[in-house]
């Protein structure tokens, strides 16, 4: 199986001039406060765009990102954000020690305890992108941002958090509504990617969005699944010794998205998904990667991309680059120096 990207969803338009910048990041950066046994353990820079911009920078791919925060956003950023002076950054609240429910799903209770504006169409640029990424956390991307990106861009990744996600009105405690439900559903087949967590894909029904859109479903230390038409398969996980589950996620559709930029297959570009997924659940906050090992990676990206070009037969090979992957990843040891606070036995050793 190949699960080669599907081809573009795009809108005819005029042949290009400029070309395509490449990827397109639309989600709220926030403040996240890291809880644990009723004391903040951590105040750290958050939102899934933060967490992917961060993987997309360290693997030189280049990116744009659109993000509003308030008058008190507090961290030096790259990208520079929107700030709207009248209002508050987004802020998220993680209990770490409410909610496991026994079986190792629910690893914390997230509360949104201030939101700031929504990204509107107005506020995204109108240049074409070849990958767009539609990654809210707090609510702030409408169905009419979401119809310009797919306008915009030739394939649109989208985190299903971005899409689900529902505030409780009094204490701001997140929940989720079925995807149906949500408002997006109407665009849905005009997207290429979308990602959920084991937890979030009960809210979709996955049969059917595989007939839309290629479906990835991350399920932490196990590694992530994909369904696209009539083919599924496990992308297996790399070893990680977890010390803060946060940002994962979006970590994981950074590296799949530099993949799919890289030109690697689905498959394949999971596998670097799951790399920068496993790295990050090692670190309290934003991930700093080694250089090290982002040159390794970036070395066996291009020995695999040519293996492929050669041979089309190690196409499904993808535990070959696995084992190729596993030696970078671990020349990356500095988890070694994080405190150990937030773990909640769903690490494993190595
Ligand atoms: N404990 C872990 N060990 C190794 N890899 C992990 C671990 N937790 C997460 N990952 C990687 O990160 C990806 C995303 O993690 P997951 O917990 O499923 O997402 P989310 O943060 O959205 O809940 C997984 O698919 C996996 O590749
Ligand atoms: O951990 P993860 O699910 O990948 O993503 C997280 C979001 O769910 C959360 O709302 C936000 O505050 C974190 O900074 C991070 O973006």
């Amino acid at each position: 199986m190949t699960l080669n990207p599907p081809p573009s969803q795009q809108t005819p338009h005029s042949p290009r001039r400029i070309p395509n910048r490449r990827v397109l990041i639309v989600g709220n950066y926030c403040h996240d406060v890291l809880i644990q046994n009723g004391s903040v353990v951590a105040e750290t820079l958050g939102g899934a765009a933060s967490f992917i911009s961060n993987v997309l920078d360290s693997s030189s791919v280049s990116c744009e990102l659109v993000s509003k925060v308030g008058h008190d956003f507090r961290y030096e950023v790259t990208h520079s954000p929107i700030v709207v002076p009248e209002k508050e950054t987004t802020v998220f609240e993680a209990y770490f020690d409410l909610g496991i429910d026994g079986i190792g799903h629910a690893d914390r209770v997230l509360k949104r305890v201030s939101a700031c504006d929504p990204i509107l169409p107005s506020d995204i640029p109108d240049s074409r992108f070849d990958f767009g990424m539609a990654v809210g956390v707090g609510g702030e991307i409408l169905p009419e941002t979401l119809e310009k990106m797919v306008e915009i861009c030739d394939v649109v990744a989208v985190d299903i958090q971005a899409l689900i996600r529902d505030f409780d009105p009094v204490d701001g405690a997140v929940k989720l509504v079925d995807l149906k439900e949500s408002g997006f559903f109407h665009i849905l087949h005009r997207i290429g990617f979308l990602k959920a967590s084991s937890d979030e894909a009960l809210f979709m029904d996955v049969e059917q969005m595989k007939q839309l859109c290629c479906v990835v479903v991350t399920n932490g230390e196990k590694g992530c699944r994909i369904y696209h038409k009539d083919d599924e398969m496990t992308v297996p996980p790399f070893l990680a010794k977890q010390v803060d589950p946060t940002g994962a996620g979006d970590s994981f559709l950074g590296g799949l998205v530099v993949g799919l930029v890289e030109g690697l297959t689905v498959p394949d570009a999971a596998l670097l998904g799951n790399l920068f997924g496993s790295i990050t659940v090692e670190h309290i906050g934003q991930p700093k990667f080694d250089l090290m090992m982002l040159q390794r990676v970036k070395d066996e990206v291009q020995k695999r991309k040519k293996q492929c070009n050669l041979s089309s037969s190690h196409n499904n090979d993808y535990n070959e680059f696995h084992e190729r992957l596993s030696p970078a990843r671990f020349s990356c040891v500095d988890s070694q120096l994080q405190p150990k606070l937030l773990v909640n036995g769903h690490s494993c050793d190595r």
